[in-house]
Formats: structure tokens, sequence, C-alpha cells
């Protein structure tokens, strides 16, 4: 088989039914034998599964019940795949220099021909079955042919003596001819059993092998039809791989419905380098196409080879790798391709390194071919494909075969015209340099996201994502904390209650501070680091506001936390990112009338000008966590009704290490009247 078609099949793609069901191999036991201890379940002996049912497939009978083993299932593809082993074997012809062309005809009855002009398969009598014919043998019987030793064929694509037998066996008719010996023998055949036996039909000069053949509409449904179009392409494609080859095309017009031409030579003696020039002819390249072709000295092998580079991308790919081992499409590459880009990167990094660019240490292969047309066809002896299919290269020899026929070409290709390798050169780096941008963008992303499934467990974030526009509350204590949760707004709003006091950080070492999981976990909240890490665009927040209660231990814990951002981060403060809430003390209500007083002096401005001549029920909250949610969100949190003090920094920022020391004096009364004096009220311009 020449396939490139999956085969995996082969390997229980399609599940294994017995040939023939016998009804009572489902039927429930028939006969049960006592069990020999309680611990065993009976056994069962099924009298309709014995030895006779073991079936051993003679001939060709296989391939037609399993045809999806031999050529991938029996849709279009596989119809098609039947023109492709006819075309190899007459390419294989061609490659081992016997052939010189190749003719391709598609009648109007639906029969398709191949002839070449190559030896003519043998049909003198097989030694090993004097009945037969050799012709006989390679079109009757699997793994029959004339490619295993390597003396007929040296580099052929042809490896298993499979192909021709099978297109015999899934045909309705197949007609061979064969000129040699100086006669003209013909032998018919009909799903894979002789007709006839080979007969003389009469003396001839030519020589050669024809294949005329048509499809078993049993196997491939009535309507199949090898389709023009897809004939063509496949004919023109094989040409390319092998220039001392010319193949002619011909269809019957009727059976044409679009553009393909009913009669056309593919002729292509520049090879892959013509395949590549017409496949990027309306393509910008970044300069010529590089290509070329080497021959093993000595022994059987070649390269050929044609890269072009384009910034714009081939149409619907940025590059493209097109791989071939003697003609046989691998379209999952392998040791070829692997070669092929080893060779270049290494010419393309030397070439910088000797006009003395230092970046061409920066590219790989993935660099060099990302953005690169790449046909490459390989001649081997003995190819190891991997698995089946035939769609992946594996022979080592191959890499090593590319690479040494490269590198030498490329060099020099790269140093005769320096402007255009610059070019290249410049490109690829370009491209390396974007590389390298992106993995450290992903890296970052994979940070912050990792930090993010890190954020401290008790914190309610809010939804929004971006920083623009959030707040986190840090709460005294968790009653305060639940309160502030059920009135945030979820969407913008965050709350991280802490628990007790924290560590007074204006006496602690960095160690210590460190170390205070409170701390910490603010930290990893607002999403930045402490000291010269911290870095202001990692701010989660936009506002990070200090909720504490009106009273002395909550001025302590808001200055304690005042003294640790400006310790710590203080471009928070500087870009007034720090603000205290400003709870009220009071709550003065007289009938429905209710209002709120943030202080002594704010109660009797509120007295004085609401409740004038009432007695109002006036109350004084212990703590934010006495409050209602909504109480809260209508004090202190809701930004339409709040108010919020900025904390501000002194225009002299030196007095602040003073200040600072003063605040952590042991008069917390002090400390209180600090803040409230000092703290900056924006409360009506701040919020829209
Ligand atoms: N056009 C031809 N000219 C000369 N010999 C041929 C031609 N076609 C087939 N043969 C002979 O018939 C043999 C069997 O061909 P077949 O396609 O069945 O197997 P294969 O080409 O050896 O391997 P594969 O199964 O991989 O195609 C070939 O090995 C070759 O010896
Ligand atoms: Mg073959
Ligand atoms: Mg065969």
């Amino acid at each position: 088989m020449t396939s490139n078609i999956p085969q995996s099949s082969l390997f229980g793609d399609e599940p294994e039914k017995p040939a023939s069901p016998s009804p009572e191999a489902s039927a429930p036991a028939a006969r049960t034998t006592p069990a020999p201890t309680k611990q065993h379940a009976p056994v069962t002996v099924d009298p309709g599964y014995g030895a006779s049912s073991i079936e051993v497939l003679e001939g060709l009978e296989p391939v037609r019940k399993r045809p999806g083993m031999y050529i991938g299932g029996t849709d279009e593809k596989a119809l098609h795949h039947l023109f492709a082993e006819v075309l190899d074997n007459a390419m294989d012809e061609a490659v081992a220099g016997h052939a010189k062309a190749i003719w391709v005809e598609l009648d109007k009855d639906g029969y398709l021909s191949v002839r070449d002009d190559g030896r003519g398969i043998p049909v003198d009598p097989h030694p090993k079955y004097p009945g037969k014919s050799a012709l006989e043998v390679v079109l009757t019987m699997l793994h029959s042919g004339g490619k295993f030793s390597g003396k007929a064929y040296e580099t052929s694509g042809g490896l298993h003596g499979v192909g021709i037998s099978v297109v015999n066996a899934l045909s309705e008719k197949l007609e061979v001819t064969v000129w040699r010996d100086g006669y003209e023998w013909q032998q018919n055949f009909s799903k894979g059993h002789k007709l006839t036996d080979v007969i003389q039909v009469g003396p001839s000069k030519k020589k050669g092998t024809l294949e005329r053949f048509l499809p078993d509409p049993e196997i491939f449904g009535p309507e199949a039809r090898f389709k023009p179009a897809r004939v063509y392409r496949m004919a023109k494609a094989k040409a390319y791989l092998f220039r001392g080859v010319q193949i002619f095309w011909k269809c019957a017009p009727e059976l044409i419905h679009d553009q393909t031409p009913a009669e056309d030579k593919f002729y292509f003696p520049n090879g892959l380098a013509d395949y590549l020039a017409e496949r990027v002819k309306d393509t910008e390249t970044l300069g010529d196409i590089f290509s070329g072709r080497v021959e093993r000295k000595g022994e059987a092998g070649a390269v050929e080879w044609a890269v072009v580079w384009s910034g714009a991308g081939f149409g619907e790919h940025d590059g493209f790798c097109q791989s071939y081992c003697n003609t046989i499409p691998t379209p999952d590459g392998g040791t070829h391709e692997a070669g092929l880009r080893a060779a270049l990167t290494r010419s393309l990094k030397a070439y910088a390194e000797m006009t003395g660019d230092k970046r061409g240490g920066l590219i790989t292969a993935e660099d060099v071919a990302a953005q690169a047309g790449i046909v490459i066809s390989v001649f081997i002896r003995n190819p190891e494909f991997q698995g089946q299919t035939k769609d992946r290269l594996s022979s080592s020899d191959a890499q090593r075969l590319v690479e040494k026929a490269l590198a030498d070409p490329f060099d020099h290709w790269l140093t005769s015209s320096p402007k255009q390798a610059d070019r290249i050169l410049q490109f690829i780096v370009e491209r390396a340099e974007e590389r390298l941008k992106r993995r450290k963008d992903k890296e970052v992303a994979r940070a912050s996201a990792t930090r993010k499934l890190r954020l401290p467990g008790k914190l309610a974030d809010c939804a929004r994502q971006d920083a623009v526009g959030t707040e986190l509350f840090i709460v005294e204590g968790d009653s305060a904390g639940g309160s502030a949760k059920q009135g945030r707004n979820r969407n913008t709003q965050a709350i991280l209650p802490l628990r007790g006091k924290i560590l007074n950080v204006a006496s602690a070492t960095g160690e210590k501070a460190r170390a205070n999981v409170e701390l910490s976990d603010l930290g990893l909240a607002l999403g930045v680091q402490p000291g010269a890490r911290f870095k202001e665009e990692d701010l989660r927040y936009e506002r990070v506001i200090i909720m504490t209660d009106a009273d002395v231990d909550g001025a302590h814990i808001a200055s304690l936390l005042i003294t640790y951002f400006y310790r710590t981060m203080p471009n928070m403060i500087r870009n007034g990112n720090l603000f205290l809430a400003m709870p009220p003390l009071y709550r003065i209500s007289h009938g429905k009338e209710t209002h709120y007083a943030k202080d002594d002096a704010h109660r009797a401005e509120i007295l004085a000008k609401h409740f004038k001549g009432k007695k109002p029920e006036i109350g004084r909250f212990k703590g934010l966590g006495e409050m209602m949610p909504a109480q809260l969100k209508e004090t202190t949190m809701d930004p339409r009704t709040r108010t919020l003090a900025r904390v501000t920094l002194p225009h002299d920022e030196e007095d602040v290490e003073d200040l600072v020391e003063t605040l952590m004096g042991r008069k917390p009364e002090l400390r209180f009247r600090y803040i409230q004096d000092h703290a900056e009220f924006v409360a009506d311009d701040l919020d829209v």
C-alpha cells in the first residue's frame, strides 16, 4: 500500500463482529455444569462457538469484507485512494528510472486507466506458484510484490505488496495490459478473481503497464464515481514530486462540470520549486524561493526542497509545510521535516553571528518555520513510517540526510544575497522576540491568576474584575464584617474583616510584620507586595477604606493600619487610594424622621436644626456590628449618602516620621483626635 489514508481501523477502528454470527452465540447457556465448589460461578459451554466458528478468509476475501482496513473506508476519499495506489506503482517505476511517462484517463463509463512506459509487470510463471503468472500473483495475492528486497526498486513508495491487489479486489472489473518481452499481454479480473488466464495478444515493441478498472458499486455504492477535478489534482501533485516524469491527463468532457481541463500535460522540470512558485504566485514573499536537490553520493537517496518566507502569510495559513517520502505525502511530518527545520535554523543563526547580530541566538526552529512555505521531498530506501498510516516518517536516516543536504546550499544562499538574507533574518528575529514577549505576558497573567486563587478566605471580593470603581472595606471585627457584607454593593465593594488588633508594625521588625497573618491577608487582598516591590498597578481596588468603630479602639486600629500603609506602601497614600469610613456615633429619631450624627458637635447641630422643641430618641452605636446592614449601608457605605475621609500626608513629608511616633504614643484618645483633626473630608466631591 502506498497510502496516506488513515488505516487506524487496522487496530480496531471498526468493531470486529464475527463474520457470520451464530444465533446461539447470544442465547442463554445451553448446558450448565454443576459448580465444583460454592465459591465458583457455574461454567457455561456454548456449543455455538467452537472450532468451526473460526474462519480463515482466503485470497482477497478479507479486502472485500473489511475494505476500511486497506483503503480507510468506502467513501469518496477511499474511492480515490484506488487511483493513488495505481498511480503510485507507475510512479515507482518512473522513480526507479524505467518509465518516462504516465497516462491517466477517465472514461465516460466511469473506468479509470493508468498507463506507464516502464518495464511492465512480469508475466512469466511464478517459480513458487508454477500454475500462475507473476502478474496474476501480484493482482490476486496480498503481500506479493517486487519492492521488499530493494533489488528491483531502490526507493519506492510501495512497501507492502498490497496496493494493486486491493484495487483488484474492490473493482467490478479490472483489465491489465502489459507490454514486455516483445509482446502484448492481457488478463482480466472481476472483484479480485481472474476471468481469464494471462494471454499473449500479439507482438508489440511497446513496453509498460496499463490498468483499466471500474470500482465496484457493491463496495462504494451505486452513485460512486471518480471526480475529474480530484483525479486531476492528484495526478498533477505527483508530477511535481518527480521531475523525470511527464503525466498526461485526459477526461471525457461530459464528466466535467467545473474548470478542470479535459486534456493536460504535467511536466515540471524544476520540481518542487515549480510547485512552490505556482502556490505563492499571488503572495508577497520576503525574498526568492530557496530550492534545491541533492542526491546521495554512491547510494540511493535524494532530497529536494523549496522554501520561501512571507510576512503576510499564505492565504489562510501563516506558514505551511508539505512533506513527502518516496512521493508519498506525509501530512503528519516526521524526521525529514525536522531535519529541514534544523538545517535552516542552524544556518540562520550562523549567518546572524557572522553579521554581528546577537539576536540570532533567540531564534528557534519554530520561529523559522512559522511564516515559511515549505515543501520537502525525500527518496530513501526502506522508509519507516510511524504506525500503519504512512502519515508520519520516522526514519532517523532521513533527518541526517536532509540536514546534511541543506546545510551548505542554505549557507551559500544566504551569503550570496545579503540584502535578502538580512530581511529574512530580521523578520524571524522579530518573530522570536514577539514569542518571548508573549511568553512573558502569559507568565504574568498566570502569576496574577494564582494570586487570585490565593485570596484570603475571609475576603468577600467584589464581582468586578477591573480595579476601576471598586472599593475594599477593611472592617474591624467579624460581626461588623457580617453587616458590611450584607450592606455592600456586591459588584464594586469588597469586604475584608480583620480579627483583633493588627500588630503594631511601627515597633515590629520586618520579619514579624511579614509573619502576621492579618497583614499578609491584607496584602493578598490588595494584590500588592509591601516594601520595594509595591507596584501601584497591582492594586486590586481603586479605594481602600478603613472602617472601624467610632470609638477609641476603632481609632487605634485605624491608626495602626494607616501606619502600616505609610511604612510599607506610602505611594498608596500619596496617590490618594486610602480612606477612612465615617460611621455615625448617634442615631436621632422622632416619628418617621431619622438623622445620624458622627460626633457630639454634630449631634447638637442636628438637634437644633431638625428636632427643635421635640424630644427625639437618641441612640448611641456601640459599634458597627450593632447597626442593621441597611443602616450601615446608608450611613457609612453607600457612595450616595456616606461620608469618606481621604487620608493624606502633610505637604512637608519630613514631619511624618515624628508624627508616626506621636500617633503610636501611649494615649489612644490623642491618636483618635489626631486622625479626626487631620483626615481630609472629601464627602461631596468624591462620589458620583
Ligand atoms: N506499473 C507497474 N510496473 C511494474 N511493476 C508493477 C507495476 N505495478 C505493480 N507492479 C509490481 O507489482 C507489485 C505489487 O504492487 P502492489 O501495489 O500490490 O504492492 P507494492 O507497490 O509492492 O506495495 P504497496 O502495497 O505499498 O503499494 C509491485 O511490487 C511491483 O513489483
Ligand atoms: Mg503499490
Ligand atoms: Mg500485491
